[in-house]
């Protein structure tokens, strides 16, 4: 059994205890024995605006990072966690790291897809007015649970840089997110299945739940996915309570999937692009 933790909670604009629920959601997923725990986008914090965003960036980055990887050493586990990083604008990234279990920062993949919308019924954000995108899709980490993909949120929606992951070996695809709650009832877990299935990778999906603000609420329900499109652990709730679930991650079951209906090798690069 090699066991990820997958992990929900409502992150606001209070720097301190965003960090302490992330160390005691690091401990549990530890304590239940998981060799990877995944935490939501942003979870640093929410802020209310562009300016204050900025100026939480800048005190929140450092000690954030550090409490995140002693937590890691100490429990001795494996982190995926969102993160609000510096630039030299201003204007910051929407950074996604992975912290091995020796409290190291591996790897810093910047989200490449940013939320501009504008939602009938639902929410107006314009994420890149105070975000760089990035540009870079990366290598997937290895990790004691298989090799993790790195995504954030909106990105979930461009199925193209799940199936190029998966062609760089990706095993695990995963979504750090804090989705709104109009498009996460409509489109949260179709998307997630999709993406496991036509990827045919494990999907790991922690997400922001409940209100951090008087403009902001997420969706929650943070799910781990099967390579079979099969909901395997699911925090079952959509308020503000930090939660983590469990769930196995069988890379022969992983092996079978793709034996059985080998999508990658059966694609048309003839007929569109080769993707890398
Ligand atoms: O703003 C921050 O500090 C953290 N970042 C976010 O919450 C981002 C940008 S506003 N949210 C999403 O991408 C939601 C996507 C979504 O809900 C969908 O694709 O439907």
């Amino acid at each position: 059994m090699t066991l990820a933790a997958v992990a929900q909670f409502c992150a606001n604009e209070v720097l301190p205890r965003n960090r302490q629920l992330c160390a005691e959601l690091i401990r549990r997923a530890a304590l239940g024995k998981a060799k990877m725990v995944f935490l939501p986008e942003a979870s640093d914090f929410i802020g209310r605006n562009r300016e204050h965003v900025l100026q939480l960036t800048q005190e929140a980055e450092g000690p954030f990072v550090e409490d995140i990887c002693r937590a890691a050493k100490e429990n001795e586990i494996w982190v995926s966690v969102g993160i609000h990083s510096k630039s030299s604008e201003s204007r910051v990234y929407n950074s996604h790291i992975v912290v091995s279990a020796d409290g190291e920062v591996v790897s810093d993949y910047k989200k490449i897809h940013l939320f501009d919308v504008d939602i009938i019924g639902g929410n107006r954000l314009m994420e890149s007015e105070g975000t760089i995108p990035g540009s870079d899709i990366g290598q997937p980490v290895q990790t004691p649970i298989g090799n993790v993909g790195l995504q954030t949120c909106y990105d979930l929606r461009f199925a193209e840089l799940s199936i190029i992951q998966r062609a760089r070996g990706a095993e695990v695809l995963t979504f750090p997110s804090a989705f709104t709650v109009k498009t996460g009832e409509a489109h949260w877990e179709p998307l997630l299945r999709a993406r496991a299935i036509e990827s045919q990778t494990y999907v790991v999906a922690a997400a922001q739940s409940g209100r951090h603000n008087a403009s902001r609420e997420s969706f929650g329900h943070a799910m781990i996915v099967d390579p079979w499109g099969k909901v395997i652990a699911h925090c079952h709730s959509n308020n503000d309570e930090a939660m983590v679930e469990f769930a196995d991650i069988d890379l022969s079951y992983l092996a079978s999937v793709r034996l059985q209906m080998p999508v990658m090798q059966q694609r048309r690069r003839d007929l569109y692009p080769t993707l890398q």
